[in-house]
């Protein structure tokens, strides 16, 4: 990627074709997942995901490479009707957000969720709920007792952060990182059934290979 291109007869030969088709391996095992970001407008979706790195990263997990996309999606429905069927394609986790100092943000998660539902994202598919804007203790709203429990009722983990206060920068990674992690040991589970189907692997082992990704949530 991004070298000049080779007339047949110039190919690199030796060292520098094994360099080459290193690179082009790595390059074309590099899994990418989309993350979407939903909620209200204002609750902090697009500074939450500047802060993970301007919303596109490469981490290695257990060895491999995975580029995590963030999309962030607007709020505003005026901006969101052109754009929403495009948002939920082919989308591999949901993060939902609400403002820890405005009931009415963690009220519409509701209305997000059957949006969400609506566009036919399969069940399987890792949902988080992110409470923002935690630095404003004294306006808190939203009791961490309520959204955790709303949280358990949609099978979701729970994080309460601020994407405007740096000492919570590690938090806001923690969130993707733990999606990632989620993901790929899916993932991973999925090449062991291709692999089991094929006769390859006697046995799934569901265990095991989710603490071989020793996801940090
Ligand atoms: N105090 C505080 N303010 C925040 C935090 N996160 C975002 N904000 C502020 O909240 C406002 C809205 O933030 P955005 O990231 O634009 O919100 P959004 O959800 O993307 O909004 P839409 O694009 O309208 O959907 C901005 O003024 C931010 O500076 C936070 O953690 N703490």
């Amino acid at each position: 990627r991004g070298g000049p291109l080779l007339a047949p007869g110039m190919q690199p030969s030796g060292p520098a074709a094994a360099e080459l088709d290193a690179s082009l391996e790595q390059y074309l095992r590099v899994r990418i997942f989309k993350i979407i970001v939903i909620g209200d407008s204002n609750v902090g979706k697009t500074c939450l995901t500047f802060r993970f790195c301007g919303g596109e990263k490469t981490v290695e997990i257990e060895g491999e490479k995975i580029k995590v996309q963030v999309w962030d999606t607007a709020g505003q429905e005026r901006f969101r009707k052109s754009m929403v069927e495009h948002y939920y394609r082919n989308v591999h986790a949901v993060i939902f957000v609400y403002d820890v100092t405005k009931m009415a943000s963690f009220t519409n998660l509701k209305m997000w969720i059957e949006e969400c539902n609506g566009h036919a994202v399969p069940p399987f598919v890792p949902k988080v709920l992110v409470g923002n804007k935690c630095d404003l203790r004294e306006q808190i709203q939203v009791p961490s007792s309520v959204a955790l429990k709303f949280a358990d009722a949609h099978n979701m983990l729970l994080f309460e952060t601020s994407a405007k206060d740096p000492k919570e920068s590690q938090n806001v990674e923690s969130i993707f990182m733990c999606l990632a992690c989620r993901l790929k040991a899916q993932k991973s589970l999925l090449y062991r059934d291709m692999e089991r189907q094929q006769g390859k692997v006697q046995k799934l082992e569901f265990t095991q290979d989710a603490n071989k990704n020793s996801c940090p949530c």
